[in-house]
């Protein structure tokens, strides 16, 4: 018999959904298999205020096909200029349930990002005031620093003084790739919680680099060795509610890949949840998935769970080469290969 789980309707807690044709492109392949998902911000130009974020939100659910249901949830972008006004607005706005901490330089359209947290700590306190979570791509720029340890040096120089200042601040640690951050996470209090992605629950480094260097695997925080992906492995599968799912699925067209200098993300929302039901499946702890897809997200941003249910099963397909992206194509993660597991 076909194996089968059946979970409440899951939400993607870190995603790209970008903005215009490729919005209408990526959008649908989300909405298959989340109820919701926490919306990134970094668009050209980025989504700073509460306006901008509103209009976001109006182009989304109008690039949503009719008869499908999802519920964009918004986040700002923290600039140096971010006031504690901007944050107050967010509140109050209903719509935007965290702002996002990109550290300028560190990845895709991060630019705008801010320079140095000490610049924004008015905002960042209003934050912890009105309880709406810090969303942190948590890389340290410092051209000195090497890439593979960009992540667990952020937890020194920026995450602990930060938290210190702070003790209730709600932190997501976004997207995390080390054991370093996944220790960091479980020591802290309630109030800090991760996203992990299915790509870094599934490869190491190796995938990237070994036998040919693959752009379509490069993202960033860049894959790190076998070691720290096992650590996330476990943390996911621990029963410890700090973590939950973030695919951040970072669509890119396949040209800014394939290139002498390729941008950074992989596309993924494709196939989502049977990505981490390969994972959960390959621990042997399929019984956690739902707390990690399901329900721990809802609880840390303070909203309900799903009342819809979806249904997994153990059946494996082929993933088309490519899928349309905007006047182009994005080669989506294990493009031409197979995927154990199907959403019903
Ligand atoms: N993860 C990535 O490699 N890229 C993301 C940005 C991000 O989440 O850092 C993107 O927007 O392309
Ligand atoms: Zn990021
Ligand atoms: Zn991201």
């Amino acid at each position: 018999m076909t194996q089968s789980i059946t979970i409440a309707r899951p939400d993607d807690w870190h995603l790209h959904l970008r903005d215009g044709a490729g919005l209408a492109s990526v959008l649908p392949h989300t909405a298959r298999e989340f109820g919701r998902a926490i919306v990134m911000p970094n668009l050209k130009p980025p989504v700073t205020n509460v306006t901008l974020a509103g209009e976001y939100r109006d182009r989304i659910m109008a690039a949503l096909p009719a008869g499908m249901s999802f519920q964009p949830l918004m986040t700002l972008y923290l600039t140096d200029n971010t006031t504690p006004e901007d944050i107050v607005a967010a509140k109050n706005s209903g719509f935007v349930h965290g702002v996002k901490l990109y550290p300028a330089g560190a990845t895709t359209n991060s630019d705008a990002g801010c320079t140095n947290v000490n610049n924004v700590l008015p905002a960042i306190e209003k934050m912890a005031e009105v309880s709406l979570p810090f969303l942190v791509h948590g890389e340290v720029v410092d051209a000195e620093i090497d890439i593979f340890d960009r992540e667990a040096v952020f937890i020194d120089r920026v995450m602990l003084p930060l938290l210190a200042k702070f003790p209730n601040l709600k932190v997501v640690f976004e997207h995390i790739t080390t054991k370093d951050a996944a220790d960091f996470v479980l020591s802290s209090a309630d109030n800090v919680a991760a996203t992990v992605t299915a790509h870094h629950l599934l490869m190491n480094r190796n995938a990237m680099l070994v036998g040919g260097i693959r752009p379509h695997l490069y993202c960033l925080p860049v894959l790190k060795r076998e070691l720290h992906r096992k650590a996330l492995v476990e943390a996911v599968t621990s029963g410890s509610k700090k973590f939950f799912l973030g695919t951040d699925s970072a669509p890119h067209a396949k040209g800014a890949k394939e290139t002498s200098c390729g941008c950074a993300g992989m596309y993924t929302a494709h196939a989502a949840l049977p990505l981490y039901a390969e994972v959960f499946d390959l621990a042997g702890k399929l019984d956690q998935l739902e707390a990690f897809a399901s329900l721990n997200g809802p609880a840390f941003y303070g909203l309900p769970v799903s009342s819809e249910k979806v249904t997994l099963v153990k059946e494996s397909w082929v993933v088309p080469a490519e899928y349309q992206f905007a006047d182009s194509v994005v080669v989506p993660l294990r493009a031409g290969e197979l995927v154990q597991w199907k959403l019903v």
